[in-house]
């Protein structure tokens, strides 16, 4: 049965769900997913991004599955990674269209399961889901995750200004309105903090690489080196040069297989705001007034305590 995805343009969201699509027992089965509404779940990319794959007889691995904020980041990186390199392969299709999204369902076209079920092993996949929402076959096949986090108050501000450019996605309203929304967690894929503790939770049970945006940004080549690492390769020191040049934020924005700027304006606005808007750490201090700041790290002191996870604000 295909899944549901119902959305208003511009206008609160009904709901969602992910339904049982059949697979053969060496693949990842996605069992179903009730996702109560969109209201107090996840609607959209913003805080972290993982990938996983699941293991594939005398393969390296099966799936990848990206989540989160500088999910095209990381989609673009895995991809040169497993092209080698390779620029002219990477530009085979629009990044949206390289990995099958598993939650993505607009009919008439193929949701992001029934196209992941055409692919053959190894598979790259992304995701937003958070760890209690995935399909329990992803744990049960071993799969690896690359997660990437992004610290909360960026992830704020990008998610802000993509939710006021994305015309298929209820209004955010003003930046005042959408602090309280996001402290909330009534946004896309919801609260960042869930999200983020509980893929922090589970990274040493499983094969999780967590990394984070703000080591990417600060030294993208030992990042992807972990990621070369983790998918189990090994590349040449020009190779992986390459992808770190290919994979910068400069280069990104400007190359149209990555940018969005094939996406419809009706769906996508970029002169709103572009979807490659800034791709810096600290932006959240061109948005946050003194009294916000203070209190959202009151709030992040309560949510986060008892977790040793340390995200850089600055670079
Ligand atoms: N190469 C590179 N370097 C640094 N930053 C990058 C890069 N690619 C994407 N980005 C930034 O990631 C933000 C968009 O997040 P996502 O890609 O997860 O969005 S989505 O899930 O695909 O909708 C968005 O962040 P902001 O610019 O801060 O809004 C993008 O600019």
């Amino acid at each position: 049965m295909a899944p549901t995805y119902h959305t208003d343009t511009k206008s609160p969201t009904k709901s969602v769900s992910l339904l049982k699509v059949p697979c053969a027992s060496d693949t990842v089965v996605f069992e179903p997913l009730q996702l109560p509404s969109l209201e107090n779940t996840a609607l959209l990319p913003w805080n972290a991004l993982s990938v996983l794959t699941d293991p594939w007889p005398g393969l390296w691995a099966a799936n990848f599955q990206l989540e989160l904020e500088g999910t095209t980041w990381i989609q673009e990186i895995v991809d040169m990674i497993e092209q080698n390199g390779d620029v002219a392969k990477c530009q085979r299709a629009i990044i949206q269209h390289r990995h099958p999204f598993i939650e993505w369902a607009r009919p008439p076209q193929p949701s992001g399961v029934e196209k992941a079920n055409t692919m053959p092993s190894p598979r790259t996949l992304r995701t937003h889901l958070p760890t209690q929402l995935l399909p329990p076959s992803f744990w049960e096949n071993n799969c690896k995750f690359l997660y990437v986090a992004r610290n909360a108050k960026d992830c704020m501000v990008s998610y802000y200004h993509f939710q006021r450019m994305n015309q298929v996605l209820p209004d955010p309203g003003t930046w005042e309105e959408y602090f309280e929304t996001f402290i909330s967690g009534k946004v896309g894929w919801g609260s960042w903090f869930d999200h983020v503790k509980g893929w922090w939770e589970i990274k040493d049970r499983y094969q999780v690489l967590f990394l984070f945006y703000e080591d990417m940004k600060r030294d993208p080549k030992c990042e992807i080196q972990k990621v070369v690492q983790f998918m189990g390769k090994s590349l040449d020191e020009t190779v992986l040069d390459e992808i770190v040049q290919e994979t910068s934020f400069e280069k990104m924005k400007e190359n149209p297989m990555t940018n969005r700027s094939t996406v419809p304006k009706f769906i996508l606005d970029q002169s709103i705001s572009p979807f490659m808007r800034k791709g810096t750490v600290g932006d959240w201090k061109n948005h946050f007034t003194v009294a916000q700041n203070e209190r959202f790290d009151e709030i992040y002191r309560q949510k986060m305590e008892g977790i040793s996870i340390n995200f850089c604000m600055e670079l």
